[in-house]
């Protein structure tokens, strides 16, 4: 249903950080897209949202459609009112507004009482201590509390694909294995998931498909259990050698040698 294609994204006049990526997702089930830092991935969500202009960003070449739609440079409204919502990295909740009026500001775009009440039970029933705190200032929940709210809020609008932006970033183990067992709750309840994660072992778990980006290229992509099981990703991603036990890369920027031996 998205179909990114020779995607080039840049900022201002600087050499393009995104070169020319070409990604699928299908209309159902979980894509992961997974790099280091750097690698890409924000800019090539933001191309998707259309946010980048927002960021002194722009697409320099290739396009975008939704649904067979292109959208390449849509703003971000039409972007949303297409059914294709975002969760920015970075928990973004309206903290000084309690849970159910966060909910209520991810609804705004629902006309009919009824969907918005159904929309506000299905993520009560996914997120119940979301319902318990319904009345809480958002600004006063836990990290993990507040990354479940601006998925909730995400969905409280129905979108018909849901690109997720590094939702484990900063949270404990333990609450990472929950997002990612809401990831695939989310997929199963019918709406299909761009993941967008830096968390290989998280995100291959739940995938169906995935591509790895280094440098604002695709070096590897295909079925996640595939994925898990090369060495290339084993080494690097899931706790062998290089990477750390949490999946996560080392190190802040990725390599050139690595890029190297990706491609080789
Ligand atoms: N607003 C900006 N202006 C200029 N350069 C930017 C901007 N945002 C990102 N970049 C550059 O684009 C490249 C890709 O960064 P991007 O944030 O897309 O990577 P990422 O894979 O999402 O990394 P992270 O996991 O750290 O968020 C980096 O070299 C970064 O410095």
């Amino acid at each position: 249903m998205l179909n990114i294609e020779e995607l080039v994204v840049r900022y201002g006049a600087r050499n393009p950080v995104v070169h020319g990526v070409s990604i699928d997702v299908a209309e159902a089930g979980v894509v992961a897209l997974l790099g280091a830092n750097g690698a890409g991935k924000t800019s090539l969500m933001r191309a998707v949202s259309g946010t980048l202009p927002l960021h002194g960003g722009s697409v320099a070449a290739g396009t975008i459609k939704f649904l067979d739609r292109e959208i390449t440079r849509a703003n971000p409204a039409a972007v949303m009112a297409s059914g294709l919502v975002q969760v920015p990295e970075g928990r973004h909740v309206f903290g000084a507004l309690t849970v159910d009026e966060n909910l209520d500001a991810g609804a705004i775009t629902v006309r009919s009482r009824e969907a918005r009440a159904r929309a506000r039970r299905q993520v009560f029933e996914m997120f119940p201590r979301l319902a318990e705190r319904r009345r809480q200032r958002a600004g006063t929940l836990s990290g993990g509390e507040q990354q479940m709210l601006a998925i909730a809020r995400a969905l409280m609008s129905r979108p018909k694909l849901l690109l997720l932006d590094e939702p484990s970033l900063g949270l404990a183990p333990m609450l990472v294995k929950q997002i990612g067992e809401t990831v695939g709750e989310i997929a199963r309840d019918g709406v299909p998931v761009l993941l967008v994660e830096q968390n290989a072992a998280m995100a291959l778990s739940v995938a169906d498909r995935a591509y790895v980006l280094e440098l604002g290229r695709v070096v590897l992509s295909g079925p996640a259990d595939e994925l898990s099981r090369s060495d290339e990703v084993g080494r690097l991603y899931l706790g062998d050698a290089d990477g750390d036990a949490d999946g996560h890369l080392r190190g802040e920027s990725p390599a050139v040698p690595r890029l190297a031996r990706w491609t080789a």
